[in-house]
């Protein structure tokens, strides 16, 4: 297969990676043509995924390069805010996965909402589920779950990325497999604020190991009836890109979001750990958009809620905590 990756940071070089190992001819894509050049010369990802050789059947492109519109899948590895673009820039029939967990800033609009508006012929689907670029690119075992309505679609993705390393599981839920991913990146900054209270000596009373679980048990709570209120299946939570995404996320100090999280608990200001960190946290973006969702569809998330209050500036994550604790008893199973 002819397979082209947009997005040259660490996910999508991750599987552009491992596609060309499988034997395809893949092109990775970088924005620039500087940087295109640079990856080109160096066969590495120096600045998004350092110590990955890039395999010799890896061709290195600038977005703008007519020949790529040949591809017989298109994988976008872009941002959420650059999935708007990328889908723009295909042919009008091309068969596309993406990549990004989120919730796109502005609109509030998950990926599979902007293919509609973008590229209604366009076949789509998301790749997603629990999986740091660093181990997939090392070939530690993972496994993902490609998720379309076109069942053909997602078996494509099975021939493009399959192996005894990377396991592709494939399902007919892309709006529940959108959500798991986009409400993780949330619950993975409060998690970080949790843990990241937990580790100072100055805090006996801190949240613990028991907040954790709670925190991530909740959340999945919180991820369900959002999921469940925009159209998605129950047992899509349980799987890969649910439940599997957000016990990685959550608990995995490779995650980007749990890393805000923890930074943020020692009273660092947002702006100075974005820029340090120097890769995208989705959450912080996608956090507003989840909620404003929520909000509109009557769906009650006191998680991502203290989680936007607190990255505006309006909330401590002491008061985060007593906000969450203070909240009235109810039943663990309430739907809304
Ligand atoms: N890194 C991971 O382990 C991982 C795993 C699974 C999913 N994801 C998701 O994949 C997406 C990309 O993450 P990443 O880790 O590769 O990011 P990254 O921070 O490593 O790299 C981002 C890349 O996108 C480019 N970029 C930034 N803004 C852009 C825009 N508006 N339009 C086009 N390109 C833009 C940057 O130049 C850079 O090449 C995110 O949505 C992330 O949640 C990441
Ligand atoms: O580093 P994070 O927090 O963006 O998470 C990366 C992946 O989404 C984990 O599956």
């Amino acid at each position: 297969m002819q397979i082209q990756v947009v997005g040259a940071g660490a996910w999508g070089t991750a599987l552009a990676i491992q596609a060309a190992q499988a034997g395809h001819a893949v092109t990775l894509c970088a924005r620039s043509p500087a940087v295109a050049q640079r990856l080109a010369a160096e066969r590495v990802n120096a600045a998004y995924l350092p110590g990955a050789a890039f395999p010799d059947s890896l061709a290195v492109a600038h977005d703008a390069d007519k020949a790529l519109a040949k591809a017989d899948l298109h994988i976008i590895g872009t941002p959420m805010a650059g999935l708007r673009e990328a889908l723009g820039r295909l042919p009008a029939a091309a068969s596309v996965f993406w990549l990004c967990k989120g919730f796109e800033a502005g609109t509030g609009r998950l990926g599979h909402e902007i293919a509609r508006e973008v590229g209604p012929q366009l076949r789509v689907g998301v790749l997603s589920g629990p999986s740091f670029a660093q181990e997939v690119a090392a070939g530690r075992p993972t496994a993902l779950v490609a998720a379309s309505r076109d069942e053909g679609l997602a078996q494509l993705a099975v021939t493009a990325l399959h192996s005894e390393r990377l396991r592709i599981y494939t399902s007919g839920d892309p709006v529940g497999v959108e959500v798991g991913g986009a409400v993780k990146n949330v619950l993975a900054i409060a998690v970080g604020i949790c843990d990241g209270l937990g580790q100072r000596a100055d805090a006996p009373l801190a949240p613990g190991l028991n907040a954790r679980a709670a925190l991530i048990t909740r959340g999945l709570a919180e991820m369900m009836r959002l999921g469940l209120a925009l159209g998605a299946q129950p047992d899509t939570f349980m799987g890969l890109s649910g439940l599997g995404d957000l016990v990685l996320t959550a608990t995995g100090d490779l995650s980007r979001n749990r890393r805000v999280g923890l930074a943020l608990a020692q009273g660092r200001s947002l702006p100075e750990v974005l820029a340090e960190l120097g890769h995208v946290a989705e959450g912080v973006y996608s956090a507003p958009t989840v909620l404003a969702r929520a909000q509109a569809l009557a769906v009650d998330m006191p998680i991502t809620a203290a989680v936007v209050a607190l990255l505006a500036g309006r909330l401590t994550p002491w008061q985060a905590v007593e906000q969450l604790m203070g909240r009235g008893a109810r039943a663990e199973s309430e739907r809304s």
